[in-house]
């Protein structure tokens, strides 16, 4: 180490015998930034202001002005962590905003200052270097805690600062005393002191450990993200899964913590770090990871982490059709119907209820459909894939078995999961069923057959996602699952009813719906905790009808007659919905759920259109109360007009 001036300090590169932990944990936000990785090639050589202890990567000019150092205002910030995409861009501006106003209110920098300004990574480096003069003014005020004291030697020695001699000099004060109360304390000998802090050494290094590989891992992650040019194949959906699920443990817990302290940080992120290792004691790992300092690392990769991720998660669907895209889409593998269906529904009333398509993009050779990200904006969504009408395949593929009949294990393998009885002996024998064997055994054991619709998976807030609903068939399964989904809060389920309708108004007038048949397409719930909306999408089994031939959608299907049963699975879930409210209004209201059906919306009847689609062959699930409900005397739905933007909760207190 040699000093260049009076002020400033040479500080070596990172050196053998420097811990890697220290280098994230003065680094900031720079790992996480193009600027961070380009610094991370260099030799590493840093100035550091002896006053200040501001760092710098070039050779500064003398700093002047310590007390505008010390005095500057902190940018980084909690709150993009727990923003969705968007709104994580708003608070990005929103913290640029605070920034400008906060230099404008600065004094005018001097010289030296001005120099570590135009350097981005000065900036946060130097929150770095605030963040550990706080804690050690902390310490110095409050006395050393036995966690600092291992480290503070070891730190203070790699990283090779020398002249901080008032802060150091204060801190060798207050560890001497430390030590001599602990050598005075009885049945503690100097071997087993000796002993405890070579285990909190050793401790520190395996969690040092830990993190690099977790860290390399999410950086590892970014770099696929930002590529774009991975496809998710098999498997891929579950890592999706598995990160989405990571993160979101890792804020559940975050904010489960915060409570406990005032400073939700420090707790939460001591507890965060479990996913990245279990099995170890709390109060070890807490231990641990004061002793380290590490919280503001971790919070800064969770920062970067989190900023680079999307809420996206395919629920349902092929794996491997999807993949991620900047700028609020998804991109979809192309199918030409799919792709004719959505060009031609920007041009129909059901616009306003199908996600904006964006036309084509190609990545890695393959073509992609560039479409809107429904769960772009919304925070920990929720979400729920409805697949839609009364049957899920094609008369075509029908016809096509008939002629090329062609077993399939992998859908046997299925069937016996959910019910080992399902084949026959002879489909036992074979170890294989036709394709649409098993896709009529699926529509009848799950609500597809009678309700017209099926729930084919839903996640929830702490990113679980749930697909066992293969036998969810009855009336009263579906409420409960709705029920389950939407937590019981009313206002959500209004703001559902209130789409639903306004899907219904729109379907009516629609030449698309009339003029196709829609098969395997999907309704999408999807809701947080302001906001709820409900989109069609899956298209890619929508088939145009000869000229002149339009389809009622209500009607039971016969073969050759291609009726959907679109509007059947429509109706009852409008009916649900209302079911589900009325179960939420009777609790709330602390009444039996057999009594009267609490109005809402105003006075509301079924429309007549959905009531004719229910008195169809399929409704043998639905109760007979509901049915004479809506046959009258029941709550008047009142349409309200159709919109493209999320229905936003009019109530944003949720209702027990
Ligand atoms: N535009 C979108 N925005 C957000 N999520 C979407 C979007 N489109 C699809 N998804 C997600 O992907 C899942 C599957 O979508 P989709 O049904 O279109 O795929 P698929 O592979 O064609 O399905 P299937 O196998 O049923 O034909 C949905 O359940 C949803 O979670
Ligand atoms: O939901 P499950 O029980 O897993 O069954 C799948 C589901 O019915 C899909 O809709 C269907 O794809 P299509 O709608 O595209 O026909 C797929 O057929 P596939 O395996 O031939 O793709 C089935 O395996």
């Amino acid at each position: 180490m040699e000093a260049t001036s009076s002020s400033w300090v040479l500080r070596e590169g990172w050196g053998k015998g420097e811990r890697k932990s220290n280098r994230r944990e003065n680094d900031g936000e720079e790992y996480g930034e193009e600027g961070g990785k380009r610094r991370e090639e260099q030799d590493g050589s840093t100035f550091m202001c002896d006053g200040c202890e501001k760092v710098s990567w070039s050779h500064p000019a003398p700093c002047t002005e310590v007390e505008a150092h010390r005095t500057r205002p902190k940018l980084c910030s909690m709150r993009p962590v727990f923003s969705s995409r968007k709104q994580s861009v708003l608070s990005s501006r929103e913290l640029e905003t605070q920034a400008r106003a906060q230099e404008a209110a600065k004094p005018e920098p001097g010289p030296a200052e001005k120099c570590l300004d135009q350097n981005p990574v000065a900036d946060s480096r130097e929150e770095g270097e605030e963040d550990r003069r706080g804690d050690r003014e902390k310490e110095g005020k409050e006395g050393i805690s036995e966690e600092s004291e291992g480290e503070e030697g070891e730190s203070e020695k790699d990283r090779g600062v020398g002249p901080r001699r008032s802060v150091s000099k204060m801190r060798d004060k207050e560890k001497e005393k430390w030590k001599a109360r602990r050598r005075e304390r009885p049945g503690v000998g100097v071997e087993e002191e000796g002993e405890r802090e070579r285990e909190r050494s050793r401790q520190c290094s395996r969690r040092v450990r830990e993190w690099d590989r977790a860290l390399a891992g999410q950086e590892e992650l970014r770099r696929e993200r930002e590529t774009e040019t991975v496809v998710w194949g098999v498997g891929a959906e579950g890592d999706m899964e598995r990160q989405g699920s990571m993160r979101r443990t890792i804020l559940t817990h975050m904010l489960m913590h915060s409570s406990s302290s005032s400073s939700s940080f420090n707790c939460s992120s001591a507890e965060s770090d479990e996913v990245f290792s279990e099995g170890e004691e709390m109060a070890t790992r807490r231990q641990t990871m004061r002793k380290s300092r590490s919280w503001k690392t971790f919070l800064t990769m969770m920062q970067w982490s989190v900023r680079r991720q999307s809420s996206w998660v395919q629920l349902a669907g092929h794996r491997g059709n999807f993949c991620l895209s900047e700028g609020g889409e998804v991109l979809k593998r192309f199918n030409a119907v799919e792709n004719a269906c959505l060009q031609a529904l920007m041009s129909d009333p059901l616009r306003q209820f199908v996600p904006q398509y964006h036309g084509l993009a190609s990545r890695g050779g393959e073509s992609y459909i560039r479409l809107e990200d429904l769960l772009s904006g919304l925070s920990c969504p929720v979400i729920m894939d409805c697949k839609m009408g009364v049957r899920t395949y094609l008369e075509e593929e029908l016809m096509k078995a008939r002629l090329n009949p062609c077993l399939r294990n992998d859908m046997y393998q299925k069937m016996v999961k959910v019910d080992p009885m399902a084949p026959s002996a002879e489909e036992h024998a074979q170890g294989g069923v036709t394709k649409p064997r098993y896709m009529h055994w699926r529509d009848s054991v799950s609500s597809t057959s009678t309700l017209g619709f099926r729930i084919e998976g839903v996640t929830v807030e702490d990113g679980s996602v749930l697909r066992d609903f293969k036998k969810t068939r009855t009336f009263d399964q579906v409420t409960d699952v709705l029920l389950f989904f939407t937590k019981r809060q009313s206002h959500i389920l209004e703001a559902y009813l209130s789409r639903l309708q306004a899907l219904n108004e729109a379907l009516k007038v629609s030449e698309f719906f009339q003029s196709h048949e829609i098969i395997g397409s999907s309704l999408l719930f999807v809701h947080d905790r302001s906001k709820a909306n409900i989109w069609m999408i899956d298209f890619a089994k929508t088939i145009p009808m000869p000229p002149g031939i339009c389809l009622k959608h209500n009607m039971p299907w016969v073969e050759g007659n291609r009726e959907d049963g679109y509007l059947i699975g429509l109706a009852s879930l409008i009916l649900l919905v209302m079911e589900a409210l009325r179960l939420t209004h009777a609790q709330d209201a602390d009444l039996q759920p057999e009594s009267q059906v609490v109005p809402h919306h105003g006075e509301a009847t079924l429309d007549p259109g959905l009531l004719s689609a229910m008195s169809t062959d399929g409704f043998g699930a639905l109760p007979s109360d509901s049915m004479a409900e809506l046959s009258g005397n029941g709550p008047q739905l009142t349409p309200e007009p159709a919109q493209r933007a999320s229905v936003v909760c009019q109530n944003s207190s949720p209702r027990k």
